[in-house]
């Protein structure tokens, strides 16, 4: 890994100009792979950049509103363009930032641009309905009007791809955006501000803050001029993000944490459910709300799938994730590795079996990155801390069950409904699967990651606010209703 000497400075983004917080401070952005590779410096701004964003975002948001949606959708295609010239560079940025492979940061740059383009079609697309009066004189309808202002705050993990979800509808249904990325990732989030500016969007419609949670986030979710906000992360800060917004009755959007299992019954494809189950649980790292955490494993394959899924996990190369043979790259950051690493060690205090990995990664190519190995865990039983919480990072929690029923019942045995899946070939226990998984996503004979831009993405019970991002759905969220009556 070369050791980068020099260091560029990335700026805010407020009303169409590239501008210094107001601190005058910056904070360093390094490669989780070797963190003596600096990526850039981004400005540690505080609330009165959010302030300076947030009156640009009003002194836009009614000439933007004014435009057709097919106007608005042109700056959306545009974007799109540039983008896609661009991705290498921005793909490349993101690995370098938080360390999923570049073939993976490729293919999220490039749904990333294939979400752009989904929402710049929306612009052509029906905003209302006719709905008949009872008054024969008259005509009733709906139509969707736009929010105002509203803020986005991105987590580190889909740095790409999380910030185009939610920036493309809430700009194509006629709202303006301030964005303030995780700093772990901000540079990525910069590329695709300055695509936005190379597009053309006019002042103020697209702003980007960066700097820490506490005070920028903050100040997203306390503005009184911004009338929604939108965010990506822990449970713990959707939880107060929404409070702080729920108070001054603006409108918020929680995407949060989730704990997803896959069922592997006796008649299971085994191959393919190891498979689904290394790759779902491990690739980004295991750093994906929609990842796979826990494996529910019928008792009559239970110790063959284990022998297949300790197999392939033995094949996982890890290193540095600009590297072409590497499959699992670094955690994104020294927080995020202790915390794995705490919950590996409560996992043998309560009396898990560690049967693979675990272990922090720190000699030769190691020495200077957040290194784990993927750990999978047997004898785990419901009670236990590994079965329950969130881990965000390559830790597979192996739950044996005698029935299908008794394997969806730990399956819902969580505060968590993200993502879900099983694998096996009977319809009967799929259709038992579909109805009674408490999940916001349910997929049968496939991983548990993995979503379409086109449908709606959202949890059940703790995941989400009970919002759905993504597809027709994100319409929901980014506009208001309202409903007319003519009468002649
Ligand atoms: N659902 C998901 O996709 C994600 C879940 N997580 C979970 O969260 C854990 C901690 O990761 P973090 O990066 O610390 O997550 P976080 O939820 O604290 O950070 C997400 C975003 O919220 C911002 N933020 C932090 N505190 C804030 C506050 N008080 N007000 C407003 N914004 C604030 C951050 O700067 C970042 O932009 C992870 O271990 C994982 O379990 C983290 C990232 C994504
Ligand atoms: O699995 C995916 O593609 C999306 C996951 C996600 O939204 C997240 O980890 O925050």
């Amino acid at each position: 890994m070369p050791v980068t000497t020099e260091h560029k400075t990335y700026l805010n983004f407020i009303n169409g100009e590239w501008v210094k917080a107001e601190s005058g401070s910056l904070e360093k952005v390094v490669n989780p792979a070797d963190t003596r590779d600096v990526v850039g410096f981004v400005q540690k701004s505080s609330s009165e950049d959010v302030d300076r964003a947030a009156a640009a975002a009003n002194e836009a948001k009614t000439a933007w509103r004014k435009l057709s949606g097919a106007e608005r959708g042109q700056y959306l295609y545009k974007a799109a363009d540039i983008m896609e010239r661009r991705l290498d560079e921005i793909a490349e940025c993101a690995t370098r930032e938080m360390g999923k492979t570049l073939p993976e940061a490729k293919g999220e740059t490039a749904r990333g641009i294939a979400i752009l383009k989904f929402y710049a079609g929306e612009g052509m697309r029906k905003t209302g309905d006719v709905i008949p009066s009872t008054d024969k004189d008259a005509l009733m309808f709906t139509d969707r009007v736009p929010l105002g202002a509203v803020g986005v705050i991105a987590p580190w993990n889909f740095p790409v791809a999380i910030p185009i979800w939610k920036m493309a509808p809430a700009l194509i249904y006629g709202n303006t955006v301030v964005i303030k990325p995780a700093t772990e990732t901000a540079v990525t989030c910069l590329k695709i501000i300055s695509c936005f500016e190379e597009a053309g969007f006019p002042a103020g419609v697209v702003n980007a803050v960066t700097g820490p949670g506490s005070e920028v986030g903050r100040r997203l979710a306390e503005h009184p001029g911004i009338s929604g906000v939108t965010f990506t992360g822990s449970n713990q800060t959707g939880k107060i993000i929404g409070r702080i917004a729920f108070e001054r009755g603006a409108k918020f959007q929680l995407e949060m944490g989730g704990k997803n299992p896959v069922i592997v019954a006796n008649d299971a494809d085994l191959d393919a459910a190891a498979e689904a189950a290394v790759s779902g649980a491990f690739r980004s790292t295991g750093q994906k709300c929609t990842a796979t955490s826990r494996v529910i494993v019928q008792s009559g394959v239970y110790d063959r799938f284990k022998e297949k899924l300790i197999q392939r996990t033995k094949d996982i190369t890890i290193g540095d994730s600009l590297k072409e043979d590497v499959w699992m790259g670094p955690i994104a950051s020294k927080q995020q590795l202790d915390n794995c690493l705490s919950y590996v060690e409560k996992g043998k205090q309560e009396g898990a079996e560690l049967i693979f990995g675990g272990e922090r990664l720190t000699e030769g190519k190691y020495e200077n990155g957040y290194y784990i190995s993927p750990a999978i865990f047997d004898q785990v039983t419901q009670e236990m801390t590994i079965a329950r919480e969130e881990i965000f990072g390559p830790v597979i929690a192996l739950i044996k069950a005698d029935t299908i029923e008794e394997a969806i019942k730990i399956a819902n045995d969580v505060e968590y409904g993200l993502s879900a899946s099983i694998f096996t070939e009977n319809i009967g226990h799929m259709l038992s699967f579909i109805n009674d998984m408490e999940a916001g996503l349910i997929r049968v004979n496939a991983e548990s990651a993995g979503v379409e831009l086109q449908a709606p993405f959202g949890g059940l019970k703790q995941s989400s606010s009970h919002s759905r991002e993504q597809g027709e759905a994100a319409k929901e969220f980014f506009t208001a209703v309202k409903t007319v009556f003519i009468k002649r």
